[in-house]
């Protein structure tokens, strides 16, 4: 393991989770079989892959996490693929990262686990430390969750504790608890186990489809994007794949510390102080892991893409009525960044383009709401009129 920092180095110790001598972030750093194949691999979803994940675990705690489709665009783009996280186990891509994070706290002793949370990192939580048996807290940040995500959390039992103030002030508090505590286990993406389960995306989609041009990726807390660039390039070291696709992150307008440093080829973000967008899984002004994010975009030769809340609805819209594929505002980010990376010539449309969508449209309800509607009071008796009015276009 390697501090990203200051470059302090371990052997694998799957009790570490900052670094021991500056706090910085870990990287694992994996060396993949040498005789690795995919025809060889056994069963589905994140475990199928176990042979590449880093660490031992006495219990697996899993929900059947993972295995998601990968749908080819029938109307936007021949060379557009959607990888549709929205249907894991809580709706999410958080179920790869918690069953490796959860199982390892399991095989570690905790009885106890805490996330700081937009939503869906809690509602997984939630769910996972309930599969396990054991108890978890999740910090949230008051009255700016999807109430979808809220809804998860209250069902699976989690101790909700509510802070007033942004996202960000949740995933300080987390820090500082599980620093002092010690009895916590942390559940956020800072804990690089948790990133280990999150690196089958990039599996699954080499298995299926080979090594696409581009990835393209909402960017909140910052690790999927390092987590899936992570995964095709242990896939590289083991001779399966040659080459990684270009990791391309999506922030929203209001909340785009990362984005902004790469656009203006910086060493650092500056961060956010008062975070906004519609895409409330992503109103992220701090990420906590931008350190590996900008690596990841920059190694891969990738970029990264402003976009604003309404180019997000209207991608959310887009990806619902011409696709039939239902994704949550921030998920959503991806389709209007790669429209966007179109018009800007960063993207050609002929390249093999994979994005991510991260979450389900029902988590967030109130967005789906936004788009406008034909709702119709009828009488049921005289319904003909209507339905052949809308159908030839003659209804006003
Ligand atoms: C639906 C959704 N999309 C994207 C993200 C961003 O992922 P990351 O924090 O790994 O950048 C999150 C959470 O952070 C999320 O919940
Ligand atoms: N959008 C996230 C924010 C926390 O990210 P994490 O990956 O560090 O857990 C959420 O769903 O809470």
């Amino acid at each position: 393991m390697k501090c990203l920092s200051c470059g302090y180095e371990t052997e694998i110790d799957q009790n570490q989770i900052l670094c021991p001598r500056c706090g910085g972030l870990l990287e694992i750093l994996v060396e993949p079989p040498k005789d690795f194949s995919f025809n060889k691999l056994r069963g589905r979803g994140v475990w199928r892959y176990k042979e590449l994940i880093a660490g031992k675990y006495k219990n697996i705690v899993s929900i059947n996490e993972g295995n998601t489709p990968l749908i080819r665009s029938s109307n936007i783009n021949d060379n557009l693929y959607f990888k549709f996280e929205g249907l894991n186990p809580t709706g999410s891509f958080k179920d790869r990262g918690m069953t490796v994070a959860v199982s390892s706290a399991v095989s570690l002793n905790y009885k106890t686990v805490i996330a700081a949370s937009t939503g869906n990192t809690a509602a997984s939580a939630a769910a996972y430390a309930a599969r396990a048996g054991i108890k978890s807290f999740i910090v949230l940040p008051k009255g700016k969750v999807a109430l979808g995500k809220l809804a998860q959390s209250i069902l699976y039992g989690s101790v909700i504790l509510e802070v007033d103030g942004s996202f960000d002030v949740a995933m300080d508090a987390v820090m500082r608890l599980y620093k002092d505590l010690k009895v916590v286990y942390p559940l956020n993406s800072f804990n690089p186990w948790r990133l280990e389960g999150q690196k089958t995306i990039a599996f699954e989609i080499a298995e299926e489809l080979g090594v696409p041009d581009n990835v393209i990726i909402p960017v909140g807390n910052a690790g999927n994007i390092y987590a899936i660039w992570k995964g095709f390039n242990e896939l590289v070291k083991t001779g399966v794949i040659n080459t990684i696709p270009r990791m391309i992150g999506i922030q929203a307008e209001g909340a785009s510390p990362i984005a902004t440093a790469i656009i203006k080829g910086k060493d650092s973000p500056d961060f956010v102080e008062n975070p906004d967008t519609v895409a409330t899984a992503i109103r992220i002004g701090k990420p906590v892991n931008w350190q590996k994010a900008m690596k990841a975009i920059r190694e891969s030769n990738g970029t990264a893409i402003v976009v604003s809340d309404s180019e997000i609805l209207d991608a959310q819209k887009t990806l619902a009525r011409k696709e039939g594929i239902g994704a949550e505002p921030a998920s959503a980010a991806a389709l209007a960044g790669y429209i966007k990376a179109i018009n800007e010539k960063v993207v050609d449309k002929d390249e093999k383009t994979v994005l991510i969508l991260t979450g389900h449209s029902l988590k967030d309800p109130d967005s789906m709401t936004k788009a406008e509607a034909k709702r119709i009071l009828v009488n049921p008796l005289h319904m003909e009129k209507i339905i052949l009015g809308e159908i030839n276009g003659s209804n006003s």
